[in-house]
């Protein structure tokens, strides 16, 4: 059969060849039976939106309900359930209460079965087509710079001096407090590489480390500061940026946004909080909103043509003529040979 109708076929139905296991991938991570589900879903129809060319791997803690598993797996999610993973016992203040779970993030360099991954929080929304970071030089760890400014980090000396590494002339580091904190990322988005040997130096760290206020943030500022490579802010817009350093945002080239702000999360957003009247925070809460009631960016499943065709031993004349007459492929049949 000429192979251009099978192709026509696939093209109109989505249909997918039996193709290799991508290597490469996003990820997310999901905990609990709260509304975080519909972060992830926004986010699985984002990268859709943007037609990204990966799959979204989602790691969920065992406390994940079925149901939600379920609404993952038909918005095309790859669901792996992960372990927990806790720091020591401790007496430490986390910024959040329930920072603790997140150390569990760490599970995610265990997905060996891809050669690159780029985590992104489940309260991060992609408006531009991020792929070409998959492209990024192995041997880094990818991040953007976080800022300083947010009460959340009023137990920090930078904090107190009103120092931030997004403006770091504003107010300089004093010569008596020696060096400046070390570059330091947001650990909402981050390109890496799965590696088991990594993941056990890491838990290794993890059981050693006295935990602090950011937790696993913390942990792999530490872990990878020899490696890690900032990039452009547009990568992971941490929304207070836009009140703290304004200079540096320009919110038309943001292709990333992250919903970190206390009261920004979209899917519970009453405006209340500070900040949270901004036009701008309006602006992107209804963006992120537009994507998820977006019912033409669900998940269509792609049917296999190759083990269909295995399966039933339909000859493909016959499958494409009843396709064609469905009026879904246009297939016109060759004058039978015989
Ligand atoms: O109840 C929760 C809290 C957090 N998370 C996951 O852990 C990430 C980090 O938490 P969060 O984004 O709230 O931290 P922030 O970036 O706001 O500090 C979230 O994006 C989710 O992917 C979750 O699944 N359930
Ligand atoms: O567990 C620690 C968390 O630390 C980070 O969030 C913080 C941090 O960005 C601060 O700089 C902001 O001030 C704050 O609002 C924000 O919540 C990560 O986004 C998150 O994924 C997770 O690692
Ligand atoms: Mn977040």
């Amino acid at each position: 059969m000429a192979p251009n109708i099978v192709s026509a076929a696939t093209k109109n139905l989505g249909f997918t060849k039996q193709g290799s296991l991508p290597s490469k991938a996003f990820v997310t991570f999901l905990a609990g039976n709260g509304d975080y589900v519909k972060g992830v879903v926004g986010l699985a129809k984002g990268l859709r939106k943007v037609k990204s060319s990966y799959p979204l791997v989602v790691a969920i803690l065992p406390d994940v309900p079925e149901e939600h598993r379920r609404i993952l797996e038909t918005q095309g999610c790859i669901v792996h359930e992960i372990e927990p993973v806790y720091p020591p016992a401790n007496q430490t203040q986390f910024a959040m209460a329930y920072y603790v779970i997140n150390y569990s993030k760490l599970r995610i360099w265990e997905f060996v079965e891809y050669s690159k991954m780029i985590y992104l929080d489940g309260d991060i929304q992609v408006f531009e087509n991020i792929d070409h970071l998959f492209d990024l030089p192995d041997g880094h760890f990818y991040a953007v710079m976080d800022c300083f400014c947010e009460k959340t980090w009023s137990h920090t000396p930078q904090y107190k001096i009103g120092y931030c590494q997004q403006c770091p002339n504003k107010v300089n580091w004093p010569a008596e407090m020696g060096q400046p904190p070390a570059l330091y990322f947001n650990a909402g988005m981050f390109v890496f590489e799965p590696s088991l040997s990594t993941y056990d130096d890491l838990l290794n760290a993890c059981k050693s480390t006295p935990p602090t206020p950011f937790a696993e943030q913390d942990l792999l500022n530490v872990f990878f500061k020899d490696i890690y490579k900032p990039i452009p802010l547009v990568y992971n817009l941490v929304l207070a940026m836009l009140w703290r350093h304004p200079e540096n945002v320009h919110l038309e080239k943001v292709k990333v946004v992250h919903y970190c702000a206390a009261g920004s999360k979209p899917w519970r957003f009453t405006g209340k909080e500070e900040n949270m009247d901004r036009e701008d925070i309006k602006m992107l809460v209804k963006n992120w909103w537009d994507i998820y009631n977006d019912e033409s960016l669900d998940y269509k499943k792609p049917v296999d043509i190759g083990s269909t065709l295995e399966r039933v031993d339909t000859p493909v004349p016959t499958l494409l003529a009843a396709l064609s007459e469905a009026g879904v492929v246009n297939y016109v049949s060759a004058p039978s040979a015989a």
